[in-house]
């Protein structure tokens, strides 16, 4: 028996491996596994071109055996095996890896991929291990070998009587030590929740004796998205949704890809039906499932999903993805980018193909995650407003139901200019909005916002398919009413309004004669960007910028009231001062904004009582 030496530059860095390129322990299973797999794979390889060698798939499996008693916990698989010279290539040279070697020589494609590239993940076995044997007889070969190694000391091979083709790894799994315990990798269930984390997807059986004695098989084997659609039933899908924990609620949409080209994946997405507890928090974690070749390497991969699909629950499996060396990250690669991309797309196509046939459904998801989606529409400075803006469904005043933009611009009559929006905490309170008089009189229809984010929203999208929106608050409405009328009462009253205007000492920019009431006295508009609504909003933040909108105090010229006001003004400027106090604070109840000085305000209404 002749013992070898590690290269003096393997040494180190088979102690950089072990120590410092995984971040969990648990992973030396997964690379075990996978070499297996691998080592099956390449019988299934070498039958396609050598004729002497058949492959029957069923006759392969990994089997996983754990022992308490030994403290040892053997992987072996029934795959290519190794000869002496492979041994010492694949096992003796660090980052070798004879995987990678075997497919540029096998051009291995068609699915059946391998998933070894590095020639370090063998290694990994260190981690948990004090020792590590290798017992393997390649395929075609009558002598087998033992190759045993306690890390970074070295190895030794030597031949050894080997009954079946194959590779039998032997883990002397570690004692427990103050910080860490190893007895976990002996205990069957965590071994079986390992498995299924992991490598439920390994195509070939991997088995466990039971506690019963009885042997099991632990994967899946064929995940559901590498089966086609044809085969799959809703069922199938929501049985998925269930089994990886997405969500307790039952999804209302699932998007299946297959997707070759530029980028190759495969994904299962899903729409959920209920808002997680805490999904508009700081606590909820956007991603979906990454798999490369079906070998789990993350599970939340946030950039693979935007803010704005943040409730998109899912996987995706692609071969071309560069992992990092640990496969515990990816290189911030042009290839997750794209398919990010592809799948930004997709889910949009899938919510509008919801919008467009199954109505209530898309409903139930816009109730959960509508916010969301106007979120997107205002973030990043309007960069996703294209991709979000034909998701967006608001109020409607006509349909008393939530409606699309395409839905309201098709409707509107010829001669409408804006898309109008009213703003309020409620659709009953926007009801009884004055303002909207004018607009709903014409018979146009009004978009209700009750979310603090519509009117931001609204004012990053600016048009929808070239129609401005317009606040029914905004000083002009471009609607023609009795504009001449109006114009001359204005004229006439100028001094009244301005005497107004001066009482109220700076807190409207002016007092105006209002084109669009009818039958209620008062109310506020807004001059300029910032309207009521905003500035609510604004100032009820951290940090409040104290924003101000720039306010008019609209009088219904044909109201009863207006002819008390000019009567006052002609003969008594105190009772027009006590008119003018309350006639902006009604204005001001009106819109939700708070009164400055209540006390002040009930005493001017005992004084018009008494
Ligand atoms: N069970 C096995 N049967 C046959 N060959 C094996 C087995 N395990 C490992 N090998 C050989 O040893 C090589 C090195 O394995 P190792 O796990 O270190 O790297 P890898 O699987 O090639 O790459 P990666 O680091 O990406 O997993 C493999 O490429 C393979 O040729």
């Amino acid at each position: 028996m002749e013992k070898k030496q590690f290269q003096a530059e393997s040494k180190r860095l088979l102690e950089m491996m072990i120590n410092s390129i995984y971040t969990q322990k648990e992973i030396f299973l997964r690379e075990l596994i996978s070499n297996a797999s691998d080592a099956i794979d390449k019988i299934y390889y070498k039958a396609l071109t050598d004729s002497s060698l058949t492959f029957d798939q069923d006759s392969y499996f990994i089997k996983v055996t754990p022992d308490r008693e030994a403290r040892t916990l053997t992987i072996r698989d029934t795959g290519i095996g190794m000869t002496q010279e492979e041994l010492e290539n694949n096992l003796g040279v660090i980052a070798k890896s004879g995987s990678l070697a075997f497919k540029k020589e096998h051009e291995a494609k068609d699915g059946h991929d391998l998933i070894g590239q590095f020639g370090v993940g063998f290694y990994s076995a260190f981690m948990v291990a004090d020792v590590v044997t290798v017992i393997t007889r390649a395929v075609g070969h009558e002598q087998g070998y033992k190759w045993e190694s306690t890390g970074t000391e070295g190895y030794t091979i030597e031949p050894w009587d080997v009954a079946e083709t194959g590779t039998e790894i032997t883990l002397k799994i570690k004692d427990n030590t103050e910080d860490e315990t190893y007895d976990e990798y002996l205990e069957t269930y965590r071994l079986k929740a390992l498995i299924k984390k992991y490598s439920d997807f390994i195509r070939y059986p991997i088995k466990m004796d039971g506690t019963d004695g009885e042997e099991q098989t632990l994967n899946s084997m064929v995940p559901i998205w590498r089966k086609n659609k044809s085969e799959l039933t809703q069922e199938d899908y929501e049985k998925f949704y269930a089994e990886k924990h997405y969500g307790f609620d039952k999804p209302l949409k699932h998007i299946h890809l297959s997707v070759e080209g530029a980028v190759t994946y495969r994904s299962i997405l899903f729409i959920p039906e209920t808002i997680p507890f805490d999904y508009y928090s700081k606590e909820f974690e956007k991603g979906l499932e990454l798999y490369s070749n079906g070998v789990l390497i993350m599970e939340k991969c946030s950039d693979l999903l935007p803010d704005h699909f943040s409730f998109v629950k899912g996987m995706v499996d692609s071969e071309s993805l560069s992992l990092n060396i640990s496969r515990e990250m990816l290189q911030h690669d042009r290839q997750l980018k794209l398919i990010a991309k592809n799948i930004a797309g997709k889910i949009k196509s899938g919510l509008q193909s919801l919008l467009k046939d199954e109505r209530e459904k898309y409903e139930t998801f816009y109730k959960s995650f509508g916010r969301q989606l106007k979120f997107g529409v205002y973030s990043d400075f309007g960069a996703h407003k294209d991709q979000l803006q034909d998701l967006l469904m608001f109020h409607s005043s006509k349909e008393q139901k939530l409606v699309t933009l395409d839905e309201y611009v098709s409707r509107m009559p010829e001669e409408q200019k804006y898309i109008y929006y009213a703003t309020g905490d409620s659709i009953e309170r926007i009801e009884k909005l004055p303002q909207t008089e004018l607009v709903t009189d014409k018979g146009y229809e009004l978009l209700y916002f009750t979310d603090d984010i519509d009117e931001f929203a609204i004012k990053m999208l600016m048009k929808y398919q070239d129609k401005e929106f317009k606040n029914v608050s905004s000083g002009d409405l471009g609607i023609d009413a009795d504009d001449a009328q109006t114009e001359e009462e204005q004229q006439e009253n100028q001094d009244l309004f301005d005497y107004m205007k001066s009482q109220l000492e700076g807190k409207v920019t002016s007092v105006k004669a209002s084109k669009r009431l009818k039958k209620h006295p008062v109310c506020l508009s807004t001059e300029g960007d910032v309207t009521i609504e905003m500035e609510k909003i604004l100032n009820a933040m951290p940090n409040n910028p104290s924003v101000k909108a720039d306010k008019v105090l609209e009088i219904n010229p044909q109201h009863e009231v207006f002819h008390s006001l000019k009567a006052a003004f002609e003969t008594d400027k105190d009772k027009l001062n006590l008119y003018t106090a309350l006639l902006y604070n009604q204005a001001l109840l009106i819109e939700g904004l708070p009164i400055e000085d209540p006390v002040n305000f009930t005493n001017d209404i005992c004084k018009i009582m008494v």
